[in-house]
Formats: C-alpha cells, structure tokens, sequence
C-alpha cells in the first residue's frame, strides 16, 4: 500500500506586512509538486486551499498591537481542524504557505495527536515573539512562542488547549536574526539553537546527526517547519524577511535527505514563498527541490 500524504495549501498573507506570500502555494504546485511526489510513489491527496477571510484593510485589534488577529485566527482554527482529520486518518500532512502565521494551526491540530511532538523550525529567525516582545506587530514572527502558550489568549487556544510543545523538544537551525525578547525566551526555556555560527563550526552533517538524536530520544513524532528565509536569500529570494549569510540549497539537500534516512518526519510545512518578490519562480522550485529529497529521492 502506497504511503498517503494530505496537501493543504493555506494562502495566507495576514500574518505579515508584504503582499504576495498568499500565493505560495500556488507557485509551489506550478513548480510541480504534485507530481514529484507522486513520481517518489506516494499517494497524494490534495485537498486545495484554505478560504481565507481577506479584510479591506489591515485590522489592528483594540485589545493588542497584533495584525489581522481575527483573521489569522479564523484560519489557522480551520487548518487545525483539517490537519486533525488528516492525521486521524493516518495520511502524513503536508502544509503549503503562506505565511509563518500558519503554524500556529498546524502545530495545534498535530499536537493532539502527540505526547511529545518535536519540532525542527529551519529559519533565520526564531518566531518567538510575542505581543510584547515583537518589533512589527506582525503575526508570522510569533507562531512557535504561540505554539508554547505565550502569546494572545485567541491565538494560544486554538482547539481549546495549550501549550501545544514543549521547549525541549524543540529544535531551532539557521538562526540569525533573533530579537531580544526571543533571546531570553530561548536562554530561559532551554530551546535548542544551532544558528549560523555552529552551522559554520559544525557543519550540516554533524548539526542533522544530533538533531535526530536528541528528538530521537525525547519524541513521538516530528514536525519539520520549514521557513524559505532560512536559506540564503542568493538562493531563495522570494521571501518577505530576507537575513544575507543563510543556509546553503546543498546543505539544504543534505539536511532534508538525513531527515528522510531518520524515518522521525510525521508532518512538515515549507512557507513564506513570495512569488512576487522572486526570480522566475526560484524559491518555489527551490522548495519543491526540498520536498524531493524528504521525501526519498536520490540515487539509491
Ligand atoms: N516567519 C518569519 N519570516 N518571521 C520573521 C519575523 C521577523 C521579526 N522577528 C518580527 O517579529 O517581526
Ligand atoms: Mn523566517
Ligand atoms: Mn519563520
């Protein structure tokens, strides 16, 4: 029986100030998606894409500094909600952005499914402010504080509990912009962080190599969030937050085919592809690249 994965595309652009990320997931099934995955012998059950509630305007809530918090909560409620059913279903999620607001569902809806879900979060940044701690307002720079139950009430709730994961059990790599409470936040919890600076030191392989061990020995299912910007915007440059020095389109590779070789993967999400801000589609074929190396090709 051929292993199943869900494809969800969320075309969110709310959670952030730069237009275009709402088309990610169209550009990343026109990079071909659908059918390198199905060429890789999956069964793929595309489920199309989240409505998304779009306001006129940018909303500010009364309450909060945070943007568009009705809307983004109004979908990631509706993603949670599918990803539940998915996994339910024994179908291995697979979650196009959009922006890194959408985690925020993701990580909800999976996390029912776990004791200790593990989380790999491949970024520049940290996404873990808050209300009080983000420089922007901006939603999509908050998803994984969210997922540990700091941050608003609405967005911290979804499905009724919280904390989704636990700090331990998280895994941050390609860190390079972090703000100061988020800083804190990663010395006070004990997050995990190989940012460029041991990437630089350690190299891919040995940063992959302990990774997996330390979820291997702490999880039961692995969620792999992958933000575009964590690469080199050379590489990528269809993103809203660009940082200069990233991860490399090889490392990339590598780290992808070690997670494949690990077997942890229970769900991922590959986000923040703005075809408006790309080269002829780059970043979305990038991902799509990543993908293929996920899940299972290379020359055997
Ligand atoms: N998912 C992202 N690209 N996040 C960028 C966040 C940038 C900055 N730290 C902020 O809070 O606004
Ligand atoms: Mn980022
Ligand atoms: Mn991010």
């Amino acid at each position: 029986m051929k292993n199943k994965i869900s494809i969800i595309g969320v075309p969110m652009d709310l959670g952030q100030s730069r237009r275009g990320v709402d088309m990610g997931p169209s550009a990343m099934r026109y990079a071909g998606a659908i059918e390198k995955l199905e060429e890789l012998d999956y069964q793929i059950h595309d489920l199309g894409d989240i409505p998304i509630n779009r306001p006129d305007k940018p909303t500010t809530d009364n309450s909060s500094n945070l943007k568009n918090l009705a809307q983004v909560v109004e979908a990631n409620q509706k993603l949670a909600e599918m990803v539940d059913k998915e996994i339910e279903k024994r179908h291995f999620p697979l979650i196009f952005g959009g922006d890194h607001s959408i985690a925020i569902g993701s990580l909800a809806g999976i996390s029912k499914h776990y004791e200790n879900l593990g989380v790999i979060w491949y970024d520049a940044h940290g996404d873990l402010n808050s209300g009080e701690t983000s420089p922007s307002g901006n939603i999509h720079g908050m998803p994984l504080a969210v997922s540990l139950g700091i941050g608003h009430e609405k967005l911290t709730n979804i499905l009724g509990f919280a904390p989704k994961i636990k700090p331990e059990n998280i895994v941050i790599i390609g860190a390079r912009s972090l703000d100061p409470g988020e800083r804190e936040l990663i010395r006070d919890r004990g997050i995990k962080v190989y940012t460029m600076h041991e990437l630089d030191r350690m190299g891919m392989p040995k940063v992959m190599e302990e990774t997996i061990s330390y979820l291997k020995e702490r999880t039961d299912g692995v969620h792999l969030s992958l933000d575009l910007d964590g690469l080199d915007p050379s590489e990528a440059p269809g993103v809203g937050t660009p940082v200069i020095g990233g991860i490399t389109y090889r490392e990339s590779h590598l780290a992808m085919e070690m997670l494949e070789e690990s077997k942890l993967l229970t769900s991922a999400e590959f986000v923040e592809v703005n075809p408006i801000l790309d080269e002829k589609n780059k970043t979305a074929t990038v991902a799509v690249g990543l993908m293929g190396s996920l899940f299972g090709e290379k020359l055997k």
